[in-house]
């Protein structure tokens, strides 16, 4: 058993959680840069949180330039075991509506100017990501999120893509039609591929704030339109934040869907072939199998 340790990653809208005891602002250096912010730990119902605006507060970072390496990183430096990523997103589907939150299960990345691995030349590494997202932490956020009096689908593909413009219509219709995504968002790849390669659990709340652009009866999406959703949906998200300690419990059981163990088996490059500058930078990555 080791302890668990919740790491809240809160999107648009979601730059602070309260209630938690003994709350600090902690300054993680990382080897991957500097993380998005400092990062806020303390102890809610008995089991340790930290949580990190993924922006950084004051929504400094666009989807493109979030240090997603060092964010998670810093996570999983500072003990975190269990990633919960918050995110404000379109909906492609009538019944995911602004409001309601989908546990997302799936993601299409589109993404394509961001560093996407904690692996490279000299040390290479492949992990499985056929199922990115962790169930048992998808089922704790649905029961916590249905606690709190949210509508909440469980699962749906993600279609993460880079932004910062929305989606044209074309586009929206594709996504939609074509390829069968159930919600949009900029910031979710390469997040949940690098949980992945950290070994950490990781699971993605979407928190629905419009119909993007295929909807005929509401026009084009527009940020103003996003935010007067998203405040509410913060509050939201806090609630179920909230209820997630005493779901989970401080006392942590390896993952029944392995997402501890993913690099087992992962590393290609021969020991002796390994750079050292590299392998430095995967301590608290890697570190358990190199
Ligand atoms: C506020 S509109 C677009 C912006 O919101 C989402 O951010 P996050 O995923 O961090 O909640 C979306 O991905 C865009 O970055
Ligand atoms: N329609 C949308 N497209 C991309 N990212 C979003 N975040 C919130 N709504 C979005």
């Amino acid at each position: 058993m080791t302890q668990t340790m919740i790491g809240v990653i809160g999107g648009s809208g979601l730059y602070e959680i309260d209630g938690l005891e003994g709350a600090e602002w902690t300054t993680v250096d990382s080897p991957w840069g500097a993380p998005s912010d400092a990062i806020l730990t303390g102890r809610l119902d008995g089991v340790a949180m930290a949580f990190l605006p993924r922006h950084g507060r004051g929504h400094v970072h666009s989807p493109t330039t979030v240090p997603y390496r060092a964010n998670i990183d810093a996570l999983k430096r500072l003990g975190v075991t269990d990633v919960i990523a918050v995110s404000a997103s379109g909906s492609f589907r009538e019944e995911m509506a602004p409001g309601d939150f989908v546990v997302v299960d799936q993601f299409i990345d589109r993404t394509f100017a961001r560093e996407k691995s904690f692996f490279g030349t000299g040390c290479v590494g492949h992990v499985s990501v056929a199922h990115p997202t962790c169930p048992r932490l998808g089922a704790a956020c649905i029961t916590a999120a249905r606690d709190a009096g949210i509508t909440v689908h469980e699962g749906g593909t993600y279609l993460a893509m880079e932004g910062p413009q929305f989606s044209t219509l074309a586009e929206s219709r594709m996504y939609r039609e074509v390829w069968g995504a159930d919600v949009i968002g900029m910031t979710n790849m390469p997040e949940a591929k690098l949980a992945r390669e950290a070994e950490l659990c990781y699971a993605s709340v979407a928190m629905i704030t419009d119909y993007d652009s295929w909807h005929p009866d509401h026009g084009e999406v527009d940020v103003t339109q996003i935010i007067a959703t998203l405040l509410g949906n913060a509050d939201k998200g806090r609630d179920m934040v909230r209820r997630l300690p005493a779901l989970l419990g401080a006392e942590r059981a390896p993952c029944p869907h392995g997402c501890d163990r993913a690099l087992e088996n992962a590393i290609l490059t021969a020991p002796g072939a390994r750079d050292p500058e590299l392998l430095a930078r995967l301590d608290a990555v890697a570190g358990r199998v190199l």
